[in-house]
């Protein structure tokens, strides 16, 4: 049994959704935010699309810029984050039978004031997005700074479905089901930083 991991499972097999407090330290959350800093500085990001819609319309629904993690050109701290991913995918592999065979993740930064509207993440009818992993690099994050990450959870026999609140507190991940939670980012009063990625089937 993995201690980091496990919980994350169960809470997936149980609720839908898992989250581990402790899946980076403080020092790994303040590493890849520098990182994701110095490669926003050099210009590296882009602003996130949903898909063929103008630019004005993607900003009523996104407003974060990402920037896709490439091994190839990955920092020793990135290259670090990728293979702990890859150990909790073996992982995942071997309790949950999911038949996970890739993953791709990318660095987000939410300027202040910017959102993500409700969606599911198979939008892109991407049907293998099996599992939606987000990791939060914010320090000191605080209730009034706001940028919660809000899940909907489908209530079983048509009650009305529940709302679930959770913080950007830094090192945290929240790893659900990508085509089954509808899910929202609250507007924040500052900067939210994240690696937000998907495991996936071949
Ligand atoms: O950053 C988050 O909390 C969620 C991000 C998200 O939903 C996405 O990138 O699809
Ligand atoms: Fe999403």
């Amino acid at each position: 049994m993995n201690p980091l991991f496990e919980p994350i499972i169960e809470g997936i097999l149980a609720d839908g959704f898992g989250v581990a407090d402790n899946f980076l330290s403080p020092n790994e959350v303040k590493a890849l935010a520098s990182q994701l800093h110095k490669r926003h500085e050099a210009g590296q990001f882009r602003a996130a699309g949903i898909g063929n819609q103008q630019v004005m319309v993607e900003q009523a629904i996104r407003g974060d810029e990402i920037l896709w993690i490439d091994e190839a050109t990955a920092t020793p701290d990135e290259a670090a984050f990728l293979q702990r991913v890859g150990e909790f995918v073996e992982y995942v592999n071997q309790t949950c039978y999911l038949g996970l065979r890739e993953f791709e993740f990318h660095y987000a930064r939410y300027p202040a004031g910017t959102f993500y509207k409700r969606h599911l993440d198979q939008f892109r009818s991407d049907s293998r997005r099996k599992l939606s992993v987000i990791c939060y690099l914010n320090t000191d994050w605080q209730e009034t700074d706001g940028g919660q990450l809000a899940l909907y959870l489908p209530a079983p026999g048509g009650k009305s479905e529940q709302q679930l609140i959770i913080s950007p507190t830094g090192g945290r991940l929240v790893c659900f089901e990508s085509g089954r939670l509808e899910h929202e980012v609250l507007p924040a009063t500052r900067e939210r930083l994240s690696i937000t990625g998907w495991l996936k089937t071949i």
